[in-house]
């Protein structure tokens, strides 16, 4: 039987609308999958752990990182640069490991066109409002990175389409239940698929030694 490559999920959102706090829940409840630590230009909030919740790096070597090619995507989001390590992806994809890219919506068309079967997970929040709340109550950014970023909600808000689900964040349980529903759902499917096609091939191993 050949190995299974895991599933890779694309989870966007505008900021504040609550995808890291999502996706954190689910690994909690699934030990088996991973989130993908992105390479990151901004500077750490207090907390943040370097090789943890990014890898933080100057723009100097985050260019350097982009000219060898070292990124699956890159894109500036908010006056900073974020990237996805390409060599680090695939060996954890190859180990049959699911893996979450908590990225922007730039990001995730650059990985669609490079991974078609990749599942796009779209986050929204309640209302605007409610977004605003949740980037004050957090109490990690200044009030003028909230502002900037509540200015770029609805830019990224409008590619919600672009994606194959959309979950809209108001009861996080909620929330949690129809992401993790979505993500158990597309594994299943991948395993059977996968199954399908070795039957298949086995099928024909034997019939070209008979
Ligand atoms: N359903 C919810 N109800 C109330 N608060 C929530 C809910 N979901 C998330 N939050 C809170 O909202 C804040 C923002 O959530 P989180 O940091 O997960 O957002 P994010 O989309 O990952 O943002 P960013 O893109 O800036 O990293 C956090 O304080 C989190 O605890
Ligand atoms: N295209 C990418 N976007 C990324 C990546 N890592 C994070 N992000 C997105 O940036 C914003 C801001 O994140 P924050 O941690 O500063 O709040 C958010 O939308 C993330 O999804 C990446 O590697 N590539």
């Amino acid at each position: 039987m050949a190995e299974v490559t895991g599933n890779l999920f694309i989870v966007s959102a505008p900021s504040g609308a609550g995808k890291s706090s999502l996706i954190q829940a689910l690994l909690a409840q699934h030990a088996d999958m991973q989130v993908s630590v992105s390479h990151t230009t901004r500077a750490p909030r207090p907390g943040e752990q370097n090789g943890v919740h990014y890898h933080f790096v100057k723009v100097d070597d985050f260019k350097a990182r982009i000219a060898a090619g070292e990124f699956l995507e890159w894109a500036e989001v908010f006056g900073n640069y974020y990237g996805t390590s390409r060599t680090t992806l695939e060996h954890t994809l190859q180990q049959g490991i699911d893996v979450f890219l908590d990225i922007d919506w730039q990001g995730a068309r650059q990985i669609r066109q490079q991974l078609p079967d990749t599942i796009g997970i779209f986050i929204l929040p309640p209302s605007l409002s409610v977004l605003q709340q949740r980037l004050q109550s957090r109490g990690q950014d200044s009030a003028d990175i909230i502002a900037g970023r509540m200015s770029k909600a609805q830019d990224e808000m409008s590619h919600a389409d672009e994606y194959d689900y959309l979950i809209v964040n108001d009861d996080f349980q909620q929330a949690l239940l129809e992401l993790r529903s979505i993500v158990l759902c597309q594994r299943n499917r991948l395993i059977r698929q996968q199954q399908r096609q070795q039957d298949l091939l086995d099928q024909l191993l034997a019939k070209s030694t008979d």
